[in-house]
């Protein structure tokens, strides 16, 4: 689909806007569009303006600048405000409130009240089918635990069939296991309702989980609105690669065929994105992103480098490894790391001190401009 078919079709569009409170702007050129019944997911670190977005397209906060359309429909630009009450968005908070003198059903119901009863009684019905908690609908919201009250919650905002399903943070209070098994279930519920959701998030995991496409914000920008296998191995930029998944930038130059000298020896760009400056030896310096997948376990190379530290994940370890001495012509950056991961199968059990013998992978890698003054690690 083209890009104007994307924008046309979508059930949520958000194009150049920003977000200011008085003076600071906290937000500026978002844009990205959500088709009918995906699951997107608004990701960063804490205080990037997730919250503040969500609440723009909530109705909740005005634009500084740009346009936010649902299903088409303008919803806000910098001379317009529909009010939340006729967007037809509907909220989950990490601080749900169920109405406690009201059993599950009639919580689920709340927004129902136009319906007949009949069709009401079946919609709650479905609705509780659809969150796995059939036997619940004469329970009280204390008589459940945390995991089932949010189940309501989620089944309460979509009863009315939202436009739109905002989640700010809603399982952020939860166990990282039953927030991931959460944020699937609730994905699966979501899409058999045919629900369009957006979720915030700071966790990846949960993100993963969850959404079909994932906007990585950072320093009040959109970094990268893409799946998460694309975040993980095409980042658009330094702060992507640093914040999705686990790596470390190793430096390295360009060489006169196009692949990159690393002091791991030579890879294939995946692309680099504008040719750097040469240095006064001629070189081009890059930064190059090694994945813990990337430098693979193996007895017969000769490569074989110094495990510093290692971590159990269970069917995996995670090897922090000491580059070699001397591995790169001019040596090491030292804006980069002198370290690099890897991940091995944990029936290969190696202690600190010993040496990994390891090759790299032989996919092409993600390569970033260096900064212009690197100094030399002494
Ligand atoms: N009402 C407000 N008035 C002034 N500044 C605000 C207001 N709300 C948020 N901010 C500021 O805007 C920036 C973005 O905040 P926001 O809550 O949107 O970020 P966030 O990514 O959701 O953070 P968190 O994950 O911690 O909730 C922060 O610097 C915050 O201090």
């Amino acid at each position: 689909m083209s890009k104007i078919d994307l924008a046309a079709n979508a059930q949520l569009s958000v194009r150049h806007a920003a977000v200011a409170y008085g003076a600071v702007t906290v937000l500026q050129e978002v844009s990205f569009h959500l088709p009918p019944g995906q699951i997107g997911c608004l990701l960063g670190p804490s205080g990037c303006g997730k919250t503040s977005l969500l609440r723009a397209i909530a109705g909740f906060e005005p634009l500084a600048a740009g346009e936010i359309r649902l299903r088409g429909q303008c919803v806000v630009n910098t001379t317009q405000m529909t009010p939340p009450e006729q967007r037809r968005v509907g909220m989950v908070f990490q601080d749900f409130a169920l109405f406690p003198h009201l059993n599950v059903a009639d919580n689920i119901a709340f927004g129902l009240r136009h319906l007949p009863r009949a069709a009401r009684k079946q919609r709650v019905t479905a609705l509780l089918e659809l969150v796995g908690l059939p036997q619940m609908a004469k329970s009280y919201p204390h008589q459940m635990s945390g995991g089932q009250q949010q189940r309501v919650a989620l089944a309460r905002a979509i009863a009315p069939r939202p436009e739109l399903l905002l989640l700010d943070e809603p399982f952020s209070s939860m166990d990282a296991e039953l927030r991931q098994q959460l944020a699937r279930d609730v994905r699966h519920a979501l899409q058999q309702d045919g629900v369009t959701g957006l979720l915030v998030t700071h966790d990846q995991h949960e993100a993963f989980a969850m959404a079909d496409v994932i906007g990585v914000m950072g320093d009040g920008r959109l970094r990268q609105w893409d799946s998460a296998y694309n975040l993980y191995h095409h980042p658009a930029d330094e702060m992507v690669a640093g914040f999705i998944g686990k790596g470390t930038m190793l430096p390295g130059f360009i060489l006169p065929d196009g692949c990159i000298e690393t002091p791991l020896g030579r890879i294939k760009a995946r692309q680099v994105p504008v040719t750097p400056q040469a240095d006064a030896e001629g070189r081009r310096a890059v930064r190059v992103l090694f994945r813990p997948d990337d430098l693979l376990h193996d007895e017969s190379s000769d490569l074989s480098l110094e495990i510093l530290d290692k971590s159990f994940l269970g069917a995996e370890s995670l090897y922090t490894l000491a580059l070699p001495d001397n591995a790169l012509s001019g040596g090491i950056p030292a804006d980069a790391s002198d370290h690099v991961l890897s991940l091995v199968e944990s029936h290969h059990d190696h202690a600190i001190g010993d040496r990994l013998p390891v090759r790299v992978s032989g996919e092409a890698m993600p390569v970033f401009l260096a900064a212009a003054t690197s100094t030399v690690r002494a």
